[in-house]
């Protein structure tokens, strides 16, 4: 992608659909009059008057226990210099973000219009009754220090200086990883430091709480090198002066075994670092551009370790490691502080964890195939799942033990699994999903590409290499479109109507023809079909010349089902397709099966569903726990509704008894595992968390899908069909880019898996 499309994207991101990237949401029941009397007048009175007796319940009545306040004046931000508050806020609308999805903390941004250090510390301290912690962010060196000082001492919440202390932890644990693959001491390693600002200081101060020497220290600010004869040094400049009588970056780095940077891009050149000493290692880690390019830098030294801020490169040293859980860790024993304790609790914590196997879901998230602790991977990467189960439990230890936390965990077990519990799966299955798309992209044939969504989504594929699209349509229409979205890649597009196809529509008719000459389609009719996109689209994937294909967007379902059917069929040994609908909801994901074919399936149908929908759980590296539900629980109607059910729940008990399905169960039942507990000891599904719902009929379970959907319950991805003999997949009509984009993603891992069933059926024994 070109840097002027990046740029655009970029800007179209933070503008569309709504402007920004946060939003607050209400957390409590809000629909009658009562809810209101209680959220607000009369009933809010009550716990303002049990605040009043005693502060304390604030914590228990407000949400100011998980809300950390993200403050910035704009005068350091990222390596962007002063640009001021307003400029500053997508930065920290960012920060907000991370710390939602990484540790489930609320976030307030708040961009103050003061260079003045006593206003700034007073507007932080008269707004601080609102929240449970303070990030400080992108405040400009020395000001920064004498902010955070006078904060820290002055009020009774945790307060951090993210761009002090998040880097320093972050890069202090990558150090000493880096350090150790280089086979080198950290109490011996020569580290040059660019920059002397609020980041700079504070790691050059952490790394030598872990034995890095002050004396094997040169730091540099814009004018050079600090040396201990330089006039007017700040207090902090001076604490890292060297005697050395070297000015320039240049005599600074050669020999050295470590370059911190912390100051802005572009200053370190290739001449540079070859004059480094053995093994060196880099972390350029001004943002949004390096000191030194990552490419060149490891095309200049073979043996260097090198790492950056930036997420687009191996080795990101980046406070987002850091600021998420640290704060987690502070917010749940309700820490007075974030002391150096706690600090070094964090840094010791991520360092441990980059040595560990890396779980199978952060390569996948990562389209790696094996990340292993070694020069390409010194320190955890933001999307391990780990870091939350980690990071936090480790600071709030150090917290407890060193006297500041107001409240003590017992146990660790519970706590470990209340933070797994944080961590919504909705946007970590999509990720999941696009990455596993990615590792082996395959040509998706979208054949409504006249349609703007739809060739939006199929660059979107295109482009982030989930998938090769093969677009479907008119070709007048589809170069204006791609035009219009400045779409410029290579890719094929096809007319079903143009002369120019007349070969492949001319072959593709023919084995039309073939297959179903005795069912009353003469060689003219399946000409004619032919110039039809569906049965066109589905005739190129039955004859291997795609693999997979998206259509349904501007028609019915059953007019695109039809042409699926006739050319590409059922599965071998399937009778029945049916779909699935997956719904990203709060507790999890929830797969409901049949959301689109199957009207009024029988009990054996219904068997089939269950099985059908097993096999795509699973394909999303889930095990499936299934409910078959019903209005009725376990015989407590004999209607025939209910009867299909337990008729097919006693099926597959007897048929397949590894399967986990029960039922027939009610949804509250099946969804409150304590109900269900209380009520049904014996159900197979007690202990279980149920992820999939099979619905009695198409009624049920296409309303309720549409329901949740509308009501902004759950992003729903779907439906998914199952059952093809080739991966079909049809759009709800008028789907939008997003669910285009995730049916896409599912399309080419479908294609993944059902090559991986071919090429495993001709495997020798
Ligand atoms: N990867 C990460 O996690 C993080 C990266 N950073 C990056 O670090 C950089 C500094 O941030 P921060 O400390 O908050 O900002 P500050 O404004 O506090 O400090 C900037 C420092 O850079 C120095 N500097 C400017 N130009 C040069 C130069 N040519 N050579 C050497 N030093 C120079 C300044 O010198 P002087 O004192 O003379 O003005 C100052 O000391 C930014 O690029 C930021 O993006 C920051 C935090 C986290
Ligand atoms: C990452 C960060 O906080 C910065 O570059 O300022
Ligand atoms: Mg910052």
């Amino acid at each position: 992608m070109s840097e002027e499309s990046k740029r655009r994207e970029a800007l179209i991101y933070h503008a569309k659909p709504t402007p920004g990237k946060i939003k607050v949401v209400p957390t409590k029941k809000y629909a009658t009059q009562r809810d209101l009397s209680l959220a607000y007048s009369p009933g809010v009175a009550e716990p303002c008057l049990e605040i009043e007796k005693d502060k304390n319940n604030v914590y228990k009545y407000t949400a100011k226990g998980n809300l950390v306040a993200v403050i910035s004046n704009g005068t350091a931000v990222l390596g962007l210099g002063n640009i001021g508050p307003e400029a500053s806020k997508p930065v920290m609308e960012g920060k907000g973000l991370l710390f939602k999805i990484f540790a489930d903390i609320d976030v307030f941004d708040i961009e103050v219009d003061t260079e003045n250090v006593e206003e700034f510390i007073a507007t932080v301290k008269n707004i601080a009754p609102t929240f449970g912690g303070i990030n400080l962010e992108d405040i400009k060196a020395p000001e920064a220090f004498e902010i955070e000082r006078r904060l820290k001492a002055e009020l009774d919440i945790p307060v951090m200086h993210d761009d002090q202390h998040g880097t320093a932890i972050i890069s202090a644990a990558a150090l000493i990883n880096a350090v150790e693959i280089a086979k080198k001491k950290i109490e011996e390693v020569k580290i040059v430091i660019s920059g002397a600002g609020a980041a700079a200081i504070s790691c050059s101060r952490l790394y030598q709480s872990f034995g890095a020497k002050r004396e094997n220290m040169v730091m540099l600010d814009s004018k050079g090198v600090i040396r201990d004869d330089r006039e007017n040094l700040t207090p902090e400049k001076a604490e890292f002066a060297t005697h050395r009588k070297i000015d320039t970056l240049v005599e600074a780095m050669k020999d050295a075994d470590v370059f911190i940077g912390l100051s802005m891009a572009n200053i370190v050149t290739p001449e540079m670092l070859l004059s480094m000493a053995k093994t060196p290692i880099v972390f350029a880690m001004a943002n949004p551009d390096p000191e030194i390019e990552y490419d060149i830098a490891v095309a200049t030294r073979k043996d260097i370790i090198m790492a950056t801020g930036r997420s687009d490169h191996p080795n990101q040293v980046n406070n987002v490691l850091g600021f998420p859980f640290i704060f987690r860790g502070a917010l749940d024993v309700r820490a007075t502080k974030i002391n150096e304790e706690m600090k070094m609790a964090a840094v010791k914590a991520l360092a441990r964890l980059a040595k560990e196997s890396v779980p199978e879901q952060v390569n996948i998230a990562y389209g790696e195939t094996r990340l292993t602790f070694g020069k390409d991977y010194i320190i955890p990467k933001p999307f391990d799942p780990r870091l939350i189960v980690e990071v936090p439990p480790a600071v709030a230890k150090a917290a407890m033990d060193s006297g500041v936390a107001k409240e003590h965990i017992t146990d660790w077990e519970k706590y470990k699994d209340e933070l797994r519990e944080r961590l919504g799966s909705d946007n970590k299955l999509i990720r999941l999903l696009f990455n596993r798309a990615k590792t082996n992209p395959k040509r998706v044939v979208f054949a409504e590409a006249d349609q703007l969504s739809v060739i939006k989504a199929a660059q979107i594929v295109y482009e982030e290499g989930i998938a090769i699209p093969i677009l479907l349509g008119r070709l007048e229409t589809i170069k204006h479109l791609m035009a219009e979205i400045e779409f410029d890649a290579d890719v094929l597009i096809i007319d079903p109507k143009e002369e120019l196809e007349n070969n492949r529509k001319n072959k593709y008719a023919k084995v039309f023809w073939e297959q179903r000459k005795r069912r009353g389609v003469t060689l003219y009719s399946a000409q004619r079909l032919m110039r039809e996109r569906n049965y066109f689209a589905a005739m190129m994937v039955s004859e291997g010349d795609a693999d997979a294909v998206i259509s349904g967007y501007s028609r019915s379902y059953p007019s695109v089902v039809k042409p699926m059917l006739e050319v590409i069929g059922m599965a071998k040994g399937t009778q029945r397709v049916a779909t699935t609908n997956v719904m990203m909801t709060k507790r999890g994901p929830l797969f409901l099966s049949d959301t689109s074919i199957n009207i009024n399936p029988t009990s054996k149908e219904l068997t089939k569903i269950a099985q059908m929908t097993s096999q795509i759980v699973k394909m999303f590296g889930l095990d499936p726990v299934m409910a078959m539900i019903s209005y009725s629980n376990f015989g407590s109607s004999t209607n025939e509704h209910a009867t299909k059910v337990r008729e097919a729940v006693g099926y597959l008990h007897r048929h397949f008894p590894n399967m986990v399905v029960d039922g027939e169960l009610q949804t509250d039942f099946a969804l409150n595992a304590a109900l269900l507990e209380e009520k049904f000891p014996f159900s197979k599904l007690v202990g279980k968390k149920v992820n999939t719902l099979i619905f009695p009929t198409l009624d049920a379970a296409n309303i309720t899908y549409k329901l949740l959907k509308e009501l902004n319950e759950a992003v729903s991805i779907g439906p998914i069909m199952m059952g093809m003999r080739k991966p079909v997949h049809i759009l709800q009509f008028g789907a939008n880019v997003d669910e285009i984009v995730n049916m896409a993603a599912i399309a080419v891992i479908d294609a993944q898996q059902k090559e991986k069933e071919e090429l495993e059926k001709v495997k020798p024994n």
